[in-house]
């Protein structure tokens, strides 16, 4: 199976620093793969590299399996990548409809729309309606102005505009981070549903009870370069911590004990 996104050997210096040190990526069609480690393993720059908002240095992304160059995020949504930031990426004073429509505003049919630039603001509104329902998200109303929702469902507006007009992935950075229990849980309901339609999720996340309920795999990052991918359920969290911070390596889909005090300190 040819991976949607893919990455090889990506290279992203700061001066000094090393954000990513020769980064491989894969995510397959359908999956939601979780994209996790320590602070500071590269996992920001490897998915701003993803979705056009940085550079790489050196190396090569593929979608579909061509090579792609995506020199921003205009691009990247261009090429069907659609990505929620961690800071909920949602106009506050505009409503929901026009949320989902931002950017990619809908224009009446016919001279009032070329020539008038007048909005279709019914289509949009129906069509908002319809993403929303289709991910479950309930709203009272597509007019009230997003400051009014709380945090989940913003969050949910955030995700409802992603998948509406994400073609190839969605990417989520966080999503969960600025959430209680109760809305976290929607979120994550959310993103199953995204992945139950056939698109596949990538979800950068530092939760690990969230990974291993959602992640159909997951993809280790660890001093800029990808370390292991691996299914929940083939590891414990506790191993997948400790393969984050280098106590375990995996080969050949084996872990292997390196820092011997490190993994009893965690309890394996
Ligand atoms: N714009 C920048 N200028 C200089 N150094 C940077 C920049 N962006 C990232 N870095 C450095 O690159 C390394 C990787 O950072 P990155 O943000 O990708 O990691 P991360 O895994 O997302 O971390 P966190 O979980 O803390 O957000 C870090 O050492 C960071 O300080």
């Amino acid at each position: 199976m040819t991976p949607v996104l893919q990455a090889r050997g990506l290279v992203k210096r700061y001066g000094h620093v090393v954000a990513l040190d020769g980064a491989d990526f894969d995510l397959m069609p359908g999956e939601v793969l979780a994209v996790i480690g320590d602070n500071g393993a590269g996992k920001t720059s490897l998915i701003k590299a993803l979705t056009g908002a940085l550079q790489p240095d050196e190396g090569e992304i593929l979608l579909d399996g061509k090579s792609v160059r995506i020199r921003n995020p205009l691009e990247a949504r261009r090429l069907g990548i659609e990505t929620v930031y961690q800071e909920l990426a949602v106009a506050a004073s505009l409503d929901i409809a026009t949320n989902l429509f931002l950017g990619r505003e809908l224009r009446k049919p016919g001279l009032l729309g070329t020539i008038f630039r007048k909005l279709d603001k019914k289509r949009m509104r129906e069509e908002s309606a319809n993403h929303m329902a289709d991910l479950k998200i309930g709203l009272r109303s597509l007019t009230q102005p997003v400051e009014s929702l709380s945090g989940g469902q913003r969050q949910g507006v955030a995700v409802a505009r992603a998948v509406a007009w994400a073609r190839h992935v969605v990417v989520m950075d966080e999503p969960t981070a600025a959430l209680g229990v109760k809305e976290s849980g929607q979120v994550l309901d959310m993103i199953k549903r995204v992945r139950d339609r056939g698109m596949p999720v990538v979800l950068i996340s530092h939760n690990m009870p969230h990974v291993f309920e959602i992640a159909d795999r997951i993809h280790v990052q660890r001093l800029g370069r990808r370390v292991a991918q691996i299914k929940p359920g083939d590891h414990s969290m506790a191993e997948v911590v400790a393969i984050m911070t280098g106590a375990l390596q995996v080969s050949e889909g084996k872990s292997v004990v390196t820092d011997k005090d490190a993994a009893e300190a965690i309890g394996l």
